[in-house]
């Protein structure tokens, strides 16, 4: 690979101590676990055995004019995204078959990943060889901020959502990254005191492998991704980028121009 004006992120977001989602609570039928299976490792720079992991340069997508030079490669190519929530969708609604299932759609970021999900969803429940159970599933957004710029600022704002819709259902929070973990590791514990759900897990687009982890883990993740600051699909630098299909890493000059975007 060549993208050596990558960025990576630097400044800790100060997380409290490791959490995890919580299993489904409930005992109604057996179910043959796929939590965190088939994730897909992308290398960091020159990794090992991995150094000829294929390079994916700007100029063999189409991407916004704006941006094409302001991200140092591609990461993560559309097509790839959707293959990969197909299949956890897949995963999801085999485990929740028997069950009602209340996606909730972590705002922004998790816009786009949720929207994949919700029709990935929606297809396999319509056709009638998958569908032999009574696979349901509805859906709320919550608003969860705690970045600026490419930094944590360590106070996670929930907002945009009324807790007691939530409770007694079996929730699956819908997130674009974890990153630090900050994030998940304070609204996971916010929604079970505040909402008393029967049962919490997360669907995570990304983990960042970074030092910077509070030990978080999600129950369905599509990507293990290299510690570098990543845009598009709904993830933002100050707002700028979530208009873009891809995952791309952002460079210097990203950093630069779009530095008073918000
Ligand atoms: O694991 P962490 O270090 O907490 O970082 C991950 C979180 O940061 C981003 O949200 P952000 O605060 O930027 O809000 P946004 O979703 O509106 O972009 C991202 O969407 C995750 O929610
Ligand atoms: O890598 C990132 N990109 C966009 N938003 C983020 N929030 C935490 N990490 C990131």
């Amino acid at each position: 690979m060549s993208g050596k004006d990558a960025v990576g992120v630097t400044k800790s977001g100060n997380p409290s101590a490791g959490t995890s989602a919580h299993a489904i609570s409930d005992n109604s039928s057996p179910i043959v676990s796929t939590r965190r299976t088939g994730i897909i490792r992308i290398p960091d720079e020159g990794e090992g055995e991995s150094s000829d992991a294929p390079f994916l340069p700007v100029s063999s997508f189409l991407i916004p004019p704006q941006y094409q030079d302001a991200v140092s490669h591609v990461l993560i190519p559309h097509g790839l995204i959707q293959d990969r929530v197909h299949k956890l969708a897949f995963d999801i609604n085999q485990e929740y078959a028997d069950k009602t299932l209340h996606l909730l759609c972590v705002l922004k970021g998790g816009s786009s990943f949720f929207w994949e999900l919700q029709t990935a969803l929606i297809n396999l429940s319509s056709h009638r060889r998958t569908n032999t159970a009574k696979f349901q599933f509805s859906f709320d957004f919550v608003r969860v901020k705690s970045y600026e710029g490419t930094e944590s600022t360590g106070k996670v704002q929930i907002t945009g959502t009324d807790m007691k819709n939530l409770r007694g259902r079996h929730l699956l929070l819908v997130e674009d990254l974890i990153d630090s973990g900050l994030t998940m590791s304070q609204l996971v514990p916010y929604i079970e005191k505040n909402a008393a759900p029967a049962s919490v897990r997360v669907a995570a687009l990304m983990e960042k492998r970074t030092h910077r982890s509070c030990g978080f883990k999600a129950d369905y993740v599509a990507f293990d991704i290299p510690d570098l600051f990543v845009v598009g699909y709904s993830l933002d630098y100050n707002e700028a980028f979530r208009d873009m299909l891809h995952i791309c890493v952002i460079n210097e000059l990203g950093i630069e121009k779009f530095k008073t975007n918000a």
